[in-house]
């Protein structure tokens, strides 16, 4: 059985467990199996990104771990614990794709950040001072303070997100997920959203992030899964996020250009990677590849050449 979920701070609980899949499969109610055999596991204080083709699975895997969709057979462990005492202990939120929601709905920000907080209230939803207090501390934390009394609908793109992203702070998530945060959202959003993100992963929270935004992956998530209804790699970045995996994982929809560098010292290649606006950049290192072609071409010892002279 597993242990219980402990609440009173990020670091509490089994130590380094964060989220686990095992075998995991989901198959829709008209028989469409759009997971088969997940499996990855993700230590806590990690940014991970979650990344796949148009209609991989990466919703379904959000959804199979806020328990929204059965996981048969297989299992998902949070926190140690299973999904349905993730979800009685409030643990894990969920930040939706800005086209999920209905932005006509009238509702106030403040609103929509106290909703994070019913998981903590009794069946009145009255809320007391922890709750506003938690409120408040959430919209500022995402700079979003002087905007309460707005209608939600009323707000940009990158606003509406960092008002979802506070709604799971007033919920103390410690596992958040993140459905594409940075679409449609400027540069210098998409940078404080990434700061934001840095913090609470230093905190001991578990971050997944499904991003069709290569370029940025490097640079803020220790850790990738690379998702086509199986998992095809999982991993630290570094190691998950080479030319090859990606063209496994993006095969022919993927563009990738190559450059001649010649123009930049050091540099012997640029690949540009890309599933969106913002590409993932690799320069090849005229050093490293002069001293590999080096070692390719040196004779082994021993070993004569078709062009050595005859001694
Ligand atoms: N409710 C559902 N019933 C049946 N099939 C579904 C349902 N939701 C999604 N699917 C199918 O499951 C597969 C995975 O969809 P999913 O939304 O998880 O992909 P995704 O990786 O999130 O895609 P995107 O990048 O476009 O958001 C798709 O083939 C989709 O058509």
């Amino acid at each position: 059985m597993n242990a219980p979920l402990q609440r009173g701070g990020p670091h509490s609980g089994s130590a380094g467990a964060g989220l686990t899949v095992s075998g995991a499969t989901v198959t829709y109610r008209n028989g469409h199996t759009a997971l088969r055999d997940v499996s990855f596991a993700i230590p806590r204080s990690t940014i991970t990104a979650l990344v796949g083709v148009n209609g991989s699975g990466k919703s379904t895997l959000f959804k199979a771990v806020m328990g929204f969709v059965p996981v048969s057979p297989g299992t998902i462990s949070i926190l140690g614990g299973s999904v349905a005492q993730a979800l009685r202990s409030n643990v894990v939120a969920y930040v939706p794709q800005s086209e999920d929601v209905d932005w006509n709905f009238p509702v106030l920000v403040e609103d929509v950040v106290m909703m994070g907080r019913y998981g903590h209230m009794n069946l009145l939803r009255l809320p007391r001072r922890q709750d506003r207090e938690a409120v408040d501390a959430a919209l500022e934390r995402v700079g979003m303070a002087t905007f309460r009394k707005r209608q939600i609908g009323e707000l940009s793109g990158g606003q509406k997100k960092r008002v979802f992203l506070a709604r799971a702070l007033a919920q103390d998530a410690h596992v958040i997920l993140l459905d594409e945060p940075f679409t449609g959202v400027d540069v210098t959003t998409e940078e404080a959203i990434i700061a934001l993100l840095r913090g609470l992963r230093d905190e001991g929270r578990v971050i997944l992030v499904s991003t069709h935004n290569l370029g940025s992956v490097p640079e803020f998530c220790d850790r990738a899964v690379l998702l086509n209804r199986t998992v095809l790699a999982a991993g630290l970045t570094e190691e998950v996020f080479t030319q090859a995996n990606l063209e496994k994982a993006f095969g022919g929809v993927l563009r990738h250009f190559v450059f001649d560098a010649s123009l930049r010292a050091g540099v012997s290649s640029v690949d540009v990677i890309s599933d969106d606006e913002r590409p993932l950049v690799i320069y090849g290192d005229k050093a490293s590849d002069e001293a590999k072609d080096a070692t390719a071409t040196a004779p082994s010892q021993g070993a004569s050449t078709p062009d050595a002279p005859a001694p």
